[in-house]
């Protein structure tokens, strides 16, 4: 959020700073009361010196049991402030960590609740996005010693000026105004370094760290060497870089002015003050005493260290409990008994302007076998994103008989255990991975079913993309075991040869009867054997029937079977004439 004048920026932070202690307050109450109590008195043990070391001057030379009990206080003082300051650290540290944690499980909590489609949508990712650079950067720690910092200061510079303020009532006043000001220009100066977020500069500063990603994630990193693309990136990068920096740099010399005059007006309420002290008081100890405590005001002024992390952590609270408001407010989806029932669903994804489905109407009774088909992108995966509940559609219902179990096109590949990956810590995974065909793969794997899925974990191994796909077929097959009463298989044989691919369909066609099947695929072969086939295009469904039925309609499946049966029978000719 930016507002145009600075004092409403001011309160505005203010204002999100409020919900740093409503998370510490959350993660902790008894804990966050006892660390804020701690920290003002510890700040306040300096004020407390102060007052002492006046005391002891003032029993120097004739009044000696005035000194001893003054010089006593300034010992108790200090030796307050670093018991105090022992224990805070320990505080702080507990609390820190606690921070940290709420915030996660705020954003996870409210993250996993919600439709994926609110993921996708511009502004959603833009800010978990945002909270994931905060968190690469810092990992939200550090907060609370910040806030710890901040709360001393500030109580050390109330303590001066109350000390300051029985000299005359306008001292503090005018020393208060000078601090403020210097903090104003600092913080103006230091913001086009930290704002980025606001500025041009992000844009710049995310497309660079995006260049750098490609250079150093796997995935990218891999096709960046094959293709020899690294001449190409690294001067992109170098730009990209330089001109975010650009932004900030052109920021700071801006405001460089504001501090340089800010810094005249704080020496300028240091004279006005130490010359009315000078002139006005007449003992050793009161200008001790008011010299100390005019010099102890800087508290009220920029705290370094502190304010950084803090405005950072205001930005990450204000994010995230933004996003855990709006996210939790996202519908979950419906359940009916036995059949499966779209009526005129609509699905647009955010940013697009054009549907992808445009009226789906589809009855699907318990038990059948159906396979969905099409042409690339017609929509064929975003109708399993629908049934699954991933996404919800903005116009038509959907409903669902019970749990659905699926193989979307694009599964997570965890980096967890082998057992994990299939059953997340529960179920029978050995007869799921035999059910899969994929009982082989432990042969392959050097701590069996323990074994981390993943080339870069120490002693982890990677799977080929069927290896993988036999992975997620169990996952969804044990999940059918534990009760689902629909498994949905998008493009499940992409990635397995002929073999592979014929026992998964055997398979598949086993389950039918007890469970409703939906299989999308583009294997026309494997797809005709299916009890009914719809084909999607145009946003719609605009054929429905067996593979005889369909064949003898002469439409689109038709069409696109032949074609492939066509290409099949001249692959093989092909393969014949090579031999010969
Ligand atoms: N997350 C997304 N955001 C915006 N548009 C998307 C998104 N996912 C898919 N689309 C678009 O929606 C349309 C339908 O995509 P979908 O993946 O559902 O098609 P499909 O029939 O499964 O295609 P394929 O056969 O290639 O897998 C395409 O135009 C695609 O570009």
């Amino acid at each position: 959020m930016r507002t145009s004048s600075w004092w409403a920026g001011a309160v505005v932070d203010r204002l999100r700073g409020a919900g740093i202690a409503t998370l510490l307050w959350q993660a902790g109450r008894w804990r966050f009361t006892l660390f804020c109590v701690l920290a003002v008195l510890q700040g306040l043990a300096p004020a407390a010196a102060i007052a002492a070391s006046g005391v002891l001057v003032s029993g120097l030379p004739n009044n000696p049991a005035q000194a001893a009990l003054g010089l006593a206080l300034f010992g108790a003082s200090l030796l307050t402030g670093t018991v105090l300051s022992a224990v805070l650290d320990h505080q702080a540290a507990v609390l820190d960590g606690r921070f940290a944690r709420t915030i996660h499980e705020t954003v996870a909590k409210a993250t996993l609740r919600t439709a994926v489609a609110h993921l996708a949508d511009p502004e959603t990712s833009g800010e978990l996005g945002a909270l994931a650079e905060f968190e690469r950067v810092d990992g939200f720690v550090g907060t609370v010693t910040a806030l710890r910092e901040l709360l001393r200061q500030r109580a050390t510079g109330i303590g001066a000026a109350v000390v300051l303020a029985t000299f005359a009532w306008w001292a503090p006043i005018v020393m208060f105004l000078g601090w403020r000001g210097l903090s104003f220009g600092v913080r103006k100066w230091l913001d086009h370094g930290m704002n980025l977020g606001a500025q041009q500069g992000e844009t710049a500063m995310r497309r660079a760290r995006y260049l750098r990603g490609l250079a150093v994630d796997s995935p990218a990193a891999k096709e960046i060497r094959v293709f020899g693309l690294a001449g190409w990136l690294v001067p992109l990068y170098r730009d990209s870089y330089l001109a975010a920096l650009e932004v900030v740099w052109a920021g700071r010399k801006l405001g460089m002015r504001t501090v340089f005059a800010a810094t005249g007006g704080v020496l300028l309420a240091h004279l006005l003050v130490l010359t009315a002290i000078a002139q006005t008081t007449s003992t050793p100890a009161e200008i001790v005493v008011y010299a100390q405590a005019v010099l102890s005001t800087s508290a009220l002024g920029y705290v370094f260290g502190a304010e950084i992390p803090l405005a950072r952590a205001r930005k990450v609270t204000a994010l995230a409990l933004s996003l855990a408001r709006r996210l939790t407010s996202a519908e979950t989806p419906k359940h009916t008994a036995n059949t499966i029932q779209l009526k005129d669903v609509h699905f647009t994804y955010p940013g697009r302007d054009e549907p992808v489905l445009a009226g789906v109407d589809l009855i699907v009774p318990k038990g059948q076998s159906l396979a969905i088909v099409g042409e690339n992108g017609a929509g064929k995966s975003t109708l399993v994103n629908l049934l699954c509940g991933i996404y919800q559609p903005q116009k038509g219902e959907i409903a669902m008989p019970g749990k659905v179990s699926a193989i979307v096109q694009r599964f997570t590949r965890f980096e967890l255990s082998l057992k994990d990956n299939i059953g997340f810590g529960e179920g029978d995974v050995h007869r799921a991975l035999e059910r899969a065909g994929g009982l082989g793969l432990l042969d392959d794997l050097p701590h069996g079913w323990d074994t981390v899925l993943s080339s870069s974990h120490p002693n982890g191994r990677d799977l080929s993309g069927g290896q993988w796909q036999k992975v997620a077929l169990a996952r969804a097959l044990l999940a059918v075991e534990s009760g689902a009463d629909t498994l949905i298989m998008d493009e499940p044989s992409a990635n397995l040869d002929v073999l592979a691919e014929e026992e998964l369909f055997a398979r598949f066609s086993e389950l039918a009867g007890d469970i409703t099947t939906i299989l999308v695929s583009h294997r026309l072969a494997s797809v005709r054997h299916a009890g009914r086939i719809v084909v999607v295009a145009d946003g719609r469904i605009v054929e429905d029937g067996t593979h005889t039925e369909l064949m003898a309609a002469n439409g689109r499946y038709a069409a696109m079977y032949s074609l492939q049966a066509d290409r099949f029978a001249e692959d093989i000719a092909g393969k014949e004439w090579s031999h010969a």
